[in-house]
């Protein structure tokens, strides 16, 4: 019962969070633009951002200055772009200090780097690129310009999946032999004519989610893969050059440290139109990561969304050992954090402490965003649909 009020609370507390009181506050708050009116934004950024001292959503650009306009006022936006240049605008706008890119991943190159050629940081979403070269590229002109780019992958930021990582690398499970992650979606909650389709865009649903179920696998084995065992693709029918869903089996470097020479082996899997039993009964949406080791194992439901919901199983395998459940929506170690934060709001946390100069709880390094990509396109590979196509945007020389 108290974990339903929890809930109710949580839910209700994340979709009205009290307004920051900014005058407690020293300095400024970082003023953000918004690349684009997405749909991601909200949740993502600005609503976050009500309860954030330190931050201001100054700007906001969108192709059609009605929808920026509405957009602004809609979540108090005090300026915004619009029309062919809208974008470029608001990357002029001195005012600006932090991009943010929800553009179509197709777009996230050109804009990120425009954005750090206007001398923005830039709060990047993910799959970072279309490439690893070019998210490689993207890192390479931040340090060049002193600035920071963070992937998106809010996740990463929450209490509940480090617990888990915590549980893995304390032993509790022994050697880690298998893993298995899963992020998938009903059918018809993507619409066909979606940005996720689009081939052009950077569509397809490995991009969009299995770029999740890879990066919470590397980070909680701590290593990139060695192999692509084998990978098919579930094919779109309005263009099979994209992925509606995709299954890999990947494997790991052997646990270091360990007596085991046997790689791990891993398995992830996506998909925009989960099938329904039997072709009716609708599924509970498989958004889980299990991580099994020689002595038990260790399972998160909804690492992608945990503060809504989630429930951590550890099952050890000894005689007379107990399964257990975790809820984890604070960190033990006391780093602020409220129960009803998203990720969003824990992700723009820590993006603030590093504009700031303090030390974030945590971080997605450069590496990890390259390494990500270069993966999926190595999945993608195997698919036989081969990665994304690169952005044709050139940087300037003079930038
Ligand atoms: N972190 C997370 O949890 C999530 C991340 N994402 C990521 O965010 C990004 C955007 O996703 P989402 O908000 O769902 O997408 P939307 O389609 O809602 O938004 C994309 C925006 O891109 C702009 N745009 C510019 N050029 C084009 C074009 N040629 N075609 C279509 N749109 C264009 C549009 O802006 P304008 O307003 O100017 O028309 C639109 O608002 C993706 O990279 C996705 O992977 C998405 C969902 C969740
Ligand atoms: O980032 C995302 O997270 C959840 C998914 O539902 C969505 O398609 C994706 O863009």
């Amino acid at each position: 019962m108290t974990s339903v009020i929890g809930l109710f609370k949580r839910i209700y507390t994340l979709a009205n969070p009290p307004k920051a009181d900014v005058s407690a506050e020293a300095g400024s708050p970082i003023k953000f633009g918004i690349l684009g009116a997405a749909n991601i934004a909200p949740p993502a950024l600005t609503n976050p951002a009500i309860s954030h001292p330190e931050v201001e959503i100054y700007a906001v650009a969108a192709r059609d200055e009605k929808k920026a306009q509405q957009f602004a006022k809609k979540h108090g936006i005090a300026k915004f772009y619009g029309g062919k240049d809208g974008y470029q605008k608001l990357l002029d706008d001195p005012e600006v200090e932090v991009v943010y890119n929800p553009l179509p991943n197709g777009l996230h190159y050109e804009w990120t780097m425009k954005a750090l050629a206007a001398g923005k940081h830039v709060l990047l979403e993910k799959p970072s690129c279309d490439t690893a070269e070019e998210t490689r590229r993207v890192f390479e002109f931040a340090e060049k310009k002193g600035l920071v780019v963070l992937e998106a992958f809010h996740f990463r930021f929450h209490p509940a999946i480090q617990r888990v990582k915590q549980i893995i690398d304390s032993g509790e499970i022994g050697t880690v032999k298998e893993t298995y992650a899963s992020l998938v979606m009903p059918g018809g909650v993507i619409k066909d004519d979606d940005i996720r389709f689009q081939y052009d865009l950077g569509g397809g649903s490995l991009m969009d989610m299995g770029c999740y179920t890879l990066m919470c696998t590397r980070y909680l084995l701590g290593t990139n893969p060695s192999a692509v065992v084998s990978a098919t693709a579930k094919r779109f029918s309005g263009d099979n050059r994209v992925d509606v869903g995709t299954t890999a089996e990947l494997t790991f470097p052997a646990p270091a440290g360990s007596d085991s020479s046997e790689p791990i082996k891993s398995k992830i899997h996506c998909d925009f139109k989960d099938p329904k039993y039997f072709g009716i009964i609708p599924r509970v949406p498989d958004i889980s990561v299990r991580v099994t080791g020689t002595e038990g194992s260790v399972e998160l439901y909804n690492f992608v969304m945990p503060t809504l919901y989630h429930h951590l199983t550890v099952r050890p395998t000894g005689k007379g050992k107990k399964t257990r459940t975790e809820k984890v929506y604070k960190f033990a170690d006391g780093t602020r954090c409220e129960e009803w934060w998203s990720t969003y709001r824990l992700q723009l946390e820590a993006l603030v402490h590093r504009l700031r100069g303090r030390t974030p709880q945590t971080w997605v390094e450069p590496q990890d965003s390259i390494d990500n990509i270069l993966w999926i396109e190595k999945v993608y590979e195997a698919t036989g649909l081969g990665s994304r196509p690169p952005s044709s945007f050139v940087l300037p020389e003079s930038a």
